[in-house]
């Protein structure tokens, strides 16, 4: 569960890039999180995956409260979370093996273990025969799909991805929300940054739009019986 409550956050002062955030998502849920350029998608994603602490208000991911969380807590807490990152974030120089292998080497899996692993996620990606590649060698798809092997190949509690189906054409989109549809239906919680409407509405999930830092209620995006739960205004339990 992620919960938000009377979130703000200002890069500078007197100018706030998310306001008044109030939201609840449950586990297993899967949101699209969308708003023009600029209205703090990729704010509220890194709140989630503490890359920022608010200025003011609660993030809790599971009941724990991220903004009392202590540097030295923070890898512990991204374990649990898979993130695929707008430029996708891959190690140019490294192989394809060796940019999923990251994510399994800092939990301490055992080299042969990480091998049958990384290949049987790249297999799922459909990519297992680029395992030797290096991501300058590969196609945008082929890059995003590496990016999500590496977020999702020790099946995280939660999947954060800002604006991943950006450059790709049609084919590649689907073929990417199809990955994110399975990982949901393993159990993984899925948040998804998107600007893209018709990604949005050929998935019918539920949507938490953005405008200026503030959520707006848009009955056309909302999808789903369970809609205004995403942007429920509701004191969680918070956890001292
Ligand atoms: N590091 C930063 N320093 C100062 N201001 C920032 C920083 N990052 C983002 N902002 C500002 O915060 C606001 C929200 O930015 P954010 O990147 O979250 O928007 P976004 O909805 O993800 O946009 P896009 O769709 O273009 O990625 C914008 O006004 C942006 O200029």
């Amino acid at each position: 569960m992620i919960q938000m409550h009377n979130v703000f956050l200002s890069y500078q002062p007197e100018s706030s890039a998310l306001s008044d955030i109030n939201l609840k998502i449950p586990k297993g849920d899967f949101v699209f999180l969308t708003g023009q350029s600029g209205a703090g998608k990729s704010t509220l994603l890194k709140l989630i995956y503490a890359d920022l602490t608010p200025t003011r208000g609660q993030v809790l991911i599971d009941g724990v409260n991220l903004t009392r969380l202590s540097r030295s807590q923070v890898p512990l807490l991204r374990r649990s979370i898979g993130v695929v990152f707008q430029d996708y974030k891959l190690l140019p120089n490294r192989t394809v093996l060796e940019n999923v292998a990251i994510t399994l080497e800092v939990l301490g899996w055992g080299k042969r273990d990480i091998g049958k692993k990384v290949y049987h996620i790249l297999k799922r990606m459909g990519i297992e025969d680029k395992i030797n590649a290096t991501p300058l060698r590969l196609s945008g798809g082929e890059q995003q799909r590496v990016a999500l092997a590496r977020a999702l190949v020790n099946d995280p509690k939660i999947l954060v991805a800002d604006e991943p189906t950006g450059n790709l054409d049609d084919e590649n989109k689907e073929a990417i929300l199809s990955i994110f549809k399975e990982a949901n239906n393993r159990g993984t919680t899925v948040v998804v940054a998107t600007h893209d409407r018709r990604v949005i509405e050929n998935s019918h999930r539920r949507v938490i739009r953005l405008d200026k830092g503030a959520i707006v209620d848009t009955p056309d995006l909302f999808v789903g019986q369970a809609a205004t739960e995403a942007t429920m205004l509701e004191v969680p339990d918070v956890q001292e």
